[in-house]
C-alpha cells in the first residue's frame, strides 16, 4: 500500500508526523510519501501529484485554518479543491483539517491536532485494511479529535 502524506508549514503542530507515526504502528506492508507545502490551497494539487506521479493508493492532507474570515475562504477553497482531486482521480483524500479557533488555549489546540491526525490515521487504517470493521461503526456518532457523540 503506497499511503501519501500532505502537510503544512502554515500549521502550527506537525500533524503530519503524528499521522505518519500512527499509520507505522498499525501497519507493516505500507510505503509512505510525504510533502509538505506552505498552506492549505497548496493540498489539493500536491495530493493530485501523490496518486498520480507517485502511485498513492490513499491521500491524507493535513492542515490548519487559521481564524480569521480570510482563513475560513482558503479552507472552504481548499477543501472544494481537495474534493475535486478526488473526482478526479476516483481515490480518497482525507482531509484533515484542524480549525485554529476550535479550541481557544493552545494546549488543547495541540492535543487536538495529534489526537485527530491519529484518528484519522487509524481511519485510513479501517477504509483501507479492514473495510468491515469501519462498517461496524456506520452510524456511531464517531468524532476526530474529540469524544464520540454516540449514536441517537
Ligand atoms: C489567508 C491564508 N490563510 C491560510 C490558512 O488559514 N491556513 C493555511 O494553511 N494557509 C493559509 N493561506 C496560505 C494558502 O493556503 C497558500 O499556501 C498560499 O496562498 C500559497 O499558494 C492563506 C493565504
Amino acid at each position: 500500500m503506497r499511503i501519501g502524506i500532505c502537510d503544512t508549514t502554515f500549521a502550527r503542530f506537525d500533524m503530519g508526523a503524528a499521522a505518519i507515526d500512527e499509520l507505522k504502528n498499525n501497519a507493516t506492508d505500507l510505503t509512505i510519501i510525504r510533502q509538505t507545502v506552505p498552506g492549505v490551497k497548496d493540498l489539493p494539487v500536491t495530493a493530485k501529484i501523490l496518486i498520480e506521479e507517485e502511485n498513492c493508493d490513499i491521500v491524507m492532507a493535513l492542515g490548519m485554518p487559521g481564524p480569521m474570515e480570510k482563513d475560513k475562504v482558503c479552507a472552504h477553497e481548499a477543501s472544494t479543491g481537495l474534493i475535486n482531486a478526488q473526482l478526479m482521480t476516483n481515490k480518497h483524500i482525507l482531509e484533515v483539517f484542524v480549525h485554529e479557533d476550535e479550541e481557544d488555549n493552545p494546549e488543547d489546540l495541540k492535543v487536538l491536532a495529534e489526537n485527530r491526525a491519529r484518528e484519522h490515521a487509524q481511519n485510513l487504517i479501517k477504509m483501507m485494511y479492514h473495510p468491515k470493521a469501519m462498517r461496524k461503526e456506520a452510524g456511531t456518532g464517531v468524532r476526530e479529535g474529540k469524544p464520540n457523540v454516540g449514536p441517537l
